[in-house]
């Protein structure tokens, strides 16, 4: 089929039902739920794209396998241009959304086909894995699937692994073989979006000890498999909210959600590690897993960044308080920061390396340091916004308010900006920086921007460690290694 339309990822989601959970009762039709509607537009038009000559040059690339066209998001990587190919694909959609939606399509897209590109590493283990992997990248890319993922276990007793839980099947794992397929009970999470698309993979971050071996395991199967249960998080919009009011938030709603379980029959084909606790803790160092997909979070990051910045500088220049010095300072230091991430970017994508095996990787110190530092740069961009807005933020009346002939003249009076800015536009301004500093979409975005990659601490330590045992402190051992003349001790 090569690239889908909107209307085919439309049709795909009308033709399934999966048992999607949301505020206390099960969704009858995922495109008819108000609360999914305008994501899914969202979505549809992402897909659209490929196909409009304004876009699909940047979005999309002739497979060389079939000859039809693909998401460029599929290209496995293999030289500087393919880099720069797909680094251009993930800027253009993460523009669509402003980058506030993590988990487009691109996103998984790029574990899939790290994992495909790599899987000589899991032949070492069982050429079954890795035959399998292969496929489903085919699948997934001809077909041009939309994918979730959850590989994190829930925080049931962080202080426990998963087989000392106390219950068995808290976490997923492997219940039995059977020779239709493989039978996995247990939780996993964070699933976003999981509602809205065609299937999901699962597997993990690394931290198996002894004793897991049942939930090493990763698989791909069908959102609408039966045993699988998807329990959403209560919403941040509700499908009715005004795009005036909340032009973010009516928007780009990605809707996360815990997936359960229940005895699902996983066919053999579509196992890719099972029962290996070493596969499945080396899977995510050997196999570019980490970078890929950090290439695409990166950009959509940087875009993010950048536009949550030009929010607080509207937002400051609209009320005439940018020509205060703590203000600039402030602006200024966010301005710096979206150079930060766009620097280390593409020094990620120059410094680039070839693997043995001819994938071309960017640089992971540089991807990490953006796993690093986005942590704190973007929440910084929102408390600055907070603070710039102040109590403006919070005295906005509504598209309601607005449109109401009897009110309108005292709105047009007393809700201005500066000189040249009029009550409209000062009040659209306010309430797009309302939606990302004030409201659960809003801190919904910040939570992502903290977590999506993992706990942010630890991240940090892991690469520090890493620094001490891989740097050889050169600097530093050569004025050690000088021959310093000690004073001789003075003597009356
Ligand atoms: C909005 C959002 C969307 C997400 N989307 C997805 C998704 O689509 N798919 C997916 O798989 N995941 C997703 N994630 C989940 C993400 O991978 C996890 O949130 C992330 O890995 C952090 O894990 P955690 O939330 O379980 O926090 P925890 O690991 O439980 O950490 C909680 C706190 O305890 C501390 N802590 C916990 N364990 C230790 C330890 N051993 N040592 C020291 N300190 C510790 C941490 O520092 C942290 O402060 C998403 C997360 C968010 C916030
Ligand atoms: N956060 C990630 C994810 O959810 C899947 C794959 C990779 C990552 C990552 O940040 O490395």
């Amino acid at each position: 089929m090569g690239i889908r339309t909107g209307d085919q990822y439309i049709e795909a989601l009308k033709s399934r039902k999966p048992e999607v959970w949301l505020n206390g009762k099960l969704v009858e039709s995922i495109f008819d739920e108000p609360y999914f509607q305008q994501p899914i537009l969202e979505i549809a038009r992402l897909y659209d794209m490929q196909h409009d000559p304004a876009y699909q040059e940047d979005l999309t690339v002739i497979c060389e396998e079939t000859g039809e066209r693909m998401a460029a998001s599929f290209l496995p990587p293999r030289s500087y241009e393919d880099i720069m190919k797909r680094s251009k694909a993930f800027e253009v959609v993460a523009r669509q959304t402003y980058g506030l939606m993590g988990r487009t399509p691109d996103f998984l897209n790029t574990v899939v086909t790290s994992l495909a590109q790599n899987s000589w590493f899991l032949s070492k283990y069982n050429k079954d894995w890795a035959a399998n992997i292969e496929s489903y990248y085919r699948h997934l890319r001809d077909n041009d699937l939309f994918l979730t993922h959850a590989i994190v276990n829930p925080q049931n007793d962080r202080s426990k692994t998963s087989h000392e839980q106390s219950d068995k099947f808290t976490h997923l794992g492997a219940v039995e073989e059977r020779p239709e397929g493989l039978v996995v009970r247990g939780a996993k999470m964070l699933a976003t979006l999981a509602a809205l698309t065609d299937e999901v993979i699962i597997y993990s971050f690394p931290g198996f000890a002894p004793g897991d071996e049942r939930y090493a395991l990763a698989f791909a199967i069908p959102i609408d498999t039966k045993g699988l249960k998807i329990i959403c998080r209560e919403p941040v919009q509700d499908g009715t909210r005004s795009t005036f009011d909340h032009p973010l938030a009516s928007r780009y709603e990605e809707m996360d959600a815990l997936l359960i379980f229940e005895d699902v029959v996983v066919p053999w084909d579509k196992v890719f590690l099972y029962n290996n606790v070493e596969a499945a803790n080396l899977l995510y160092p050997m196999t570019g897993i980490a970078e890929q997909p950090a290439h695409q979070s990166s950009v959509r990051g940087y875009i993010k960044l950048a536009f949550a910045v030009e929010v607080a500088c509207k937002v400051a220049d609209s009320i005439g308080v940018d020509q205060y010095l703590n203000v600039q300072r402030d602006l200024g230091e966010l301005v710096q920061s979206v150079e930060v991430i766009r620097a280390l970017l593409r020094t990620a994508e120059r410094e680039y390396t070839m693997t043995e095996r001819g994938e071309a990787r960017l640089n992971p110190d540089a991807l990490e340091t953006i796993r690093g530092m986005m942590p704190e740069m973007y929440p910084r961009a929102v408390e600055v916004m907070q603070t710039i807005g102040a109590g403006g933020l919070l005295m906005m009346p509504t598209e309601a308010d607005f449109l109401n002939p009897e009110l309108r003249p005292s709105i047009d009076r007393h809700y201005g900006g500066r000189e040249g800015v009029d009550a409209e536009l000062r009040m659209k301004i306010f309430k797009l920086a309302w939606d990302l500093c004030g409201e659960a979409f809003g801190m919904r975005a910040l939570q992502y921007e903290r977590y999506y990659t993992g706990d942010p601490i630890r991240k940090r330590a892991i690469f520090y460690n890493k620094f001490k045992k891989q740097h050889n402190f050169d600097l530093v051992n050569s004025i050690l290694a000088k021959e310093n003349c000690l004073k001789e001790p003075q003597t009356n």
